[in-house]
């Protein structure tokens, strides 16, 4: 039996949850608007091969993941069933897939919802950020294993950061309101990794506009740790990311040799 059948009150086990198994959802349900028109964006191809492809092959590199759930465009699901068929992936790990929602918190929970109860450890991973390395992924699952109840990855900025009182009109200057400390800033990247009941808590507790899963486990008044992230592990947002993706592919192929 897992550890986390015995929760502390601050929903830390003591023990940790050395053992417990992984699965990871994949919200891939966007459409990528910032990246311009084309199909859904997860399905878009980096270097040949589709985003989301990508992303599966990243979390499944891990030998500690034994289940990905792919949260699919709504309307999208058996071409996503087709295109994990299509491609090679590792034999240890079981693939569902399931249509998503309106917003990424939405598909979140779909994907949630689908999980198989044997699962203790859950990383939810955005299929936007297909280069994620492994052991970004293995430094997160292992910081959840030791009894954190959310894990992000992060890095520091290069950017100073100010909070400015939106403009009204597009395009209007906007005044600004506060300096953040730079030195306490973080970019917080995915896979954020989580233990399971603490992450369906936040799902069925928390509403509201969020941006990321680990902020809704702060809502619960839990503590989330930050561990090291990765410049590979961007986000392709808007086009120059695609540029920086297929850089990045192309210096990996030259590294491995061909
Ligand atoms: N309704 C939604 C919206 C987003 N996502 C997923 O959440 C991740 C992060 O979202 P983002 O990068 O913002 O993707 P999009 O919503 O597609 O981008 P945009 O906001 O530019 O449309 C992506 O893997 C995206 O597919 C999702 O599963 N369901
Ligand atoms: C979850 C996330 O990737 C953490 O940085 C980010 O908040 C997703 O934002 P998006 O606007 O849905 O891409």
């Amino acid at each position: 039996m897992s550890d986390v059948s015995r929760p502390s009150p601050t929903g830390v086990p003591a023990e940790g949850r050395t053992g417990a198994r992984t699965a990871v959802v994949i919200p891939a349900a966007g459409r990528g608007v910032r990246l311009g028109p084309g199909a859904p964006k997860a399905l878009r191809a980096l270097n040949g091969t589709p985003m989301l492809i990508h992303a599966v092959r990243a979390m499944a590199a891990s030998r500690a993941v034994s289940l990905v759930v792919v949260v699919a465009p709504p309307d999208g699901a058996a071409e996503v069933k087709s295109l994990l068929d299509a491609h090679a992936l590792p034999e240890r790990t079981d693939f569902l897939v399931v249509p998503g929602g309106e917003t990424r918190q939405e598909s979140v929970k779909l994907g949630l919802d689908a999980l198989p109860p044997d699962h203790d450890i859950v990383l939810v991973h955005d299929a936007a950020r297909p280069l994620v390395p492994v052991d970004t992924v293995d430094a997160v699952i292992e910081a959840v294993r030791d009894g954190a109840p959310a894990v992000v990855p992060a890095l520091p900025l290069a950017d100073t950061v100010k909070e400015v009182e939106p403009a009204t009109v597009s395009g209007e200057p906007e005044p600004v309101v506060a300096t953040p400390r730079r030195a306490r800033l973080r970019a917080v990247q995915t896979p954020q990794g989580f233990d399971r009941a603490t992450l369906i808590r936040a799902h069925e507790t928390v509403t509201g506009d969020v941006t990321d899963d680990a902020s809704m486990v702060e809502q619960l008044g839990l503590t989330v740790v930050v561990v090291p992230g990765h410049e590979e592990a961007f986000k392709v947002t808007r086009p120059l990311d695609l540029v920086l993706a297929e850089a990045v592919l192309a210096r990996r192929r030259l590294n491995d040799g061909f």
